[in-house]
């Protein structure tokens, strides 16, 4: 079957190709490994694919280094990786996911679209190597508390942190407060209007 999954805005006809490559892909896996929530299936699209991209505009242009934690089958880090193979910038990706199963995945759907400067680590968060991500992303992953403990160890100083977050992301930022500074942008959702994409910046602890 011939996906047709363009990401948010406009691509080009080969960032169009992998995308739908890898929701050939993600369909194919899923029964075995349950990569992504049977309901959601039906609208990848939106759910998943256009959820990821909209990130992807929230990068700071100079960024080097984008590192995405917990990835499962690939959101939002596996979309951002397709669409930085096609833009001009030199924008890395690594995907960290422990579960050994998708992170094979991760690394098929890699090989099989080409995506040569894309890395997969297959350990846990708190055990992998400090990465120094200018950008550092986490979809349905922890609570903002713990994501900023994360983000002490794998984002660079002056680095941008990306969450999604649900309607409760209000009580989040006040949480992580109390141990933590930041500045924070709420970018509201393009495909859920409860939630929103929070950019932190200037993260230290308190
Ligand atoms: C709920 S899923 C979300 C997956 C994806 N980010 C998404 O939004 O579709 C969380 C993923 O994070 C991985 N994960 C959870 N804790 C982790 C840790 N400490 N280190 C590495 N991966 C972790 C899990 O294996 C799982 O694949």
């Amino acid at each position: 079957m011939r996906e047709s999954i363009p990401a948010a805005g406009d691509v080009s006809r080969e960032t169009s190709g992998r995308l739908s490559a890898y929701a050939v892909l993600l369909r194919k896996w899923n029964p075995a490994i349950n990569l992504v929530a049977r309901s959601t299936l039906d609208d990848l699209q939106t759910r998943h694919f256009d959820d990821s991209a909209q990130l992807f505009a929230l990068c700071p242009p100079d960024a080097r280094h984008w590192v995405d934690l917990g990835s499962g089958a690939g959101f939002p880090g596996l979309v951002i990786a397709i669409l930085a193979a096609d833009s001009v910038s030199d924008l890395r990706v690594t995907l960290v996911e422990s579960d050994q199963r998708k992170a094979t995945f991760l690394r098929t759907v890699c090989r099989d679209l080409g995506l040569a400067t894309t890395n997969v680590i297959d350990t846990r968060i708190e055990l992998a190597e400090p990465q120094g991500a200018d950008v550092l992303s986490a979809r349905a992953l922890a609570p903002l508390p713990r994501l900023l403990d994360y983000a002490e160890r794998h984002l660079a100083p002056g680095g941008t942190a990306l969450f999604p977050k649900g309607a409760r992301f209000a009580d989040e930022i006040d949480a992580a407060l109390a141990s933590w500074r930041f500045d924070v942008q709420n970018h509201p959702s393009k495909t859920d209007p409860q939630a929103v994409v929070l950019k932190l910046g200037g993260i230290a602890r308190v």
